[in-house]
């Protein structure tokens, strides 16, 4: 498998500002391979550096030490081929659902109407084409975020909790949606999410961080079939099994950054 980002010995160190607050390390020597075509969670105990990372790889966030390698290259900056979808909505409500999908294409003056209107019924919007955003639901607008992030043919999805603020169930069936485009595309992807069940349904590795400092305390592939439905893969007893190996070590970290003994 040969290895598209490779996250090496990366510190992150916040200073205090204006003599307010404290200097903390968030993440401490992380060390990480990410393959090809590989879908890769990371969880972990709010606070515990996850966004920070994902920020690091995406080039928003400067690292203290460390380097991040993009196909055996070594990286400083926001990188062309990498696309980012964040948990709060960034759609521009002056702009109507096929614009939006459109901004980042003009911006790589790569502005392709058929690109953009393919993904959106690709995400079951066909005919919402020249609605605002406020017109749509918020699971609506999520897959709006979704086509626009795919529109762009990023060789690297970077997800910060994308589904996060979506209700229960249409979180699932978002999730399945996401699920069957990804299993026909197989972009690499870092996927942040503090759905133990989500990251379990989508990937093909979690990786769990500790409380703070943030280092990789486990990485644990999960062998559940692909193509996955959702209801086939919760339904699997390696599934439960996945679970609970998984939710072992995160609780630890949640109880720890609780500070909660005992
Ligand atoms: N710009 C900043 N300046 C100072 N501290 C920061 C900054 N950004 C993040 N932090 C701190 O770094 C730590 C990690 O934050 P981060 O958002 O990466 O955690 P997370 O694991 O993604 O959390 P959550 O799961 O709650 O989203 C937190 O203690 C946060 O307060």
């Amino acid at each position: 498998m040969k290895v598209k980002i490779s996250i090496q010995g990366i510190e992150k160190k916040f200073e205090a500002q204006n003599g307010v607050g404290k200097s903390h390390t968030v993440l401490d020597n992380i060390d990480l391979d990410i393959f090809e075509g590989e879908f890769c969670s990371l969880i972990g105990a709010s606070g515990c550096g996850k966004s920070t990372l994902l920020n690091i790889v995406a080039g928003l966030i400067t690292p203290s030490d460390g380097t991040i390698y993009v196909d055996g290259e070594r990286v400083k900056g926001i990188h062309p081929k990498f696309g980012y979808m964040f948990q709060k909505d960034t759609l521009l409500p002056w702009l109507t659902i096929l614009d939006n999908v459109m901004l980042p294409l003009e911006i790589q003056k790569n502005a392709k109407r058929e690109i953009a209107l393919h993904y959106l019924d690709m995400v079951g919007l066909k005919g919402f084409e020249n609605h605002f955003p406020k017109e749509l639901s918020g699971g609506m607008r999520k897959r709006v975020q979704l086509a626009r992030l795919l529109a762009q043919n990023p060789e690297v999805l970077l997800m910060d909790e994308p589904f996060g603020a979506l209700d229960a169930q249409t979180k699932l069936v978002i999730q399945e949606e996401f699920l069957k485009i990804w299993e026909k595309e197989r972009k690499t992807v870092i996927f942040v999410t503090h759905d133990l069940q989500e990251a379990i349904t989508l990937s093909d590795r979690i990786v769990l961080l500790s409380a703070k400092p943030g280092r990789v305390q486990t990485i644990t592939p999960v062998d559940l079939p692909r193509p996955r439905m959702l209801e086939h893969a919760m339904n699997n007893a390696k599934f439960n099994q996945l679970f609970m190996d998984i939710w072992g070590g995160l609780k630890e970290e949640v109880r720890k950054s609780l500070q909660i003994v005992s």
